[in-house]
């Protein structure tokens, strides 16, 4: 069974090919950089979830795979702050695809205001960190959890709440 992954990013393929490997064995994995079909910084919830749901879609069909599965980051406006969100998408040609939500974070006031005002999260994550591509590694989620909780591990349960709701639509 062939499962491609639209995205290049590592923490993002790492999350998908472990969570699959936990309970799915014999899959071969594809990845291809689709575009999301969003704007690059997604700003709500539905945004966020076109843009998974998108890349899901067009994974499967790049890679003329079983199953194609999409992950997307996006904020959420809210009366505290700006949350971060994440969002993921599994499609396997048939109906519509799944879908499911990542655990939320608020963002300090000095990142989520520099987002507000029109940065992508990547690059204001990178200068207050004084770091490279931390989107590739731990991420927001994990800069901002001591580490507890990286960009992959977020993504990785993601993976599973996927993954659980395609077995189980298949018993059913
Ligand atoms: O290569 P792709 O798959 O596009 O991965 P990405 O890291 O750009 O991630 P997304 O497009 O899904 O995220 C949308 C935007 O939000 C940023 N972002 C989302 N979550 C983040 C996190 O945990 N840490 C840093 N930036 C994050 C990201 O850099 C983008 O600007
Ligand atoms: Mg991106």
């Amino acid at each position: 069974m062939i499962v491609s992954i639209g995205t290049k990013n590592p923490a993002k393929i790492k999350a998908v090919e472990h969570a699959f490997m936990e309970v799915l064995k014999n899959k071969t994995f594809l990845s291809f950089d689709v575009p999301s079909g969003v704007s690059e910084q997604p700003f709500s919830d539905e945004e966020t979830i076109k843009g998974a749901v998108n890349r899901a879609e067009w994974a499967k069909e790049r890679g003329k795979a079983d199953i194609g599965i999409g992950l997307e980051g996006g904020v959420v406006k809210s009366d505290l702050g700006l949350f971060l969100c994440n969002w993921g998408a599994l499609s396997d040609g048939t109906a519509a695809p799944i879908i499911a939500g990542g655990a939320r974070i608020l963002l300090p006031d000095e990142v989520g205001k520099r987002v507000l005002d029109g940065e992508e999260l990547g690059h204001v994550m990178d200068d207050f960190c004084q770091a490279k591509d931390i989107r590739k590694s731990q991420g927001a989620v994990g800069i901002f959890s001591d580490g507890l909780v990286t960009r992959d591990a977020m993504f990785h349960h993601i993976m599973k709440l996927l993954i659980g709701q395609y077995l189980y639509k298949q018993k059913s």
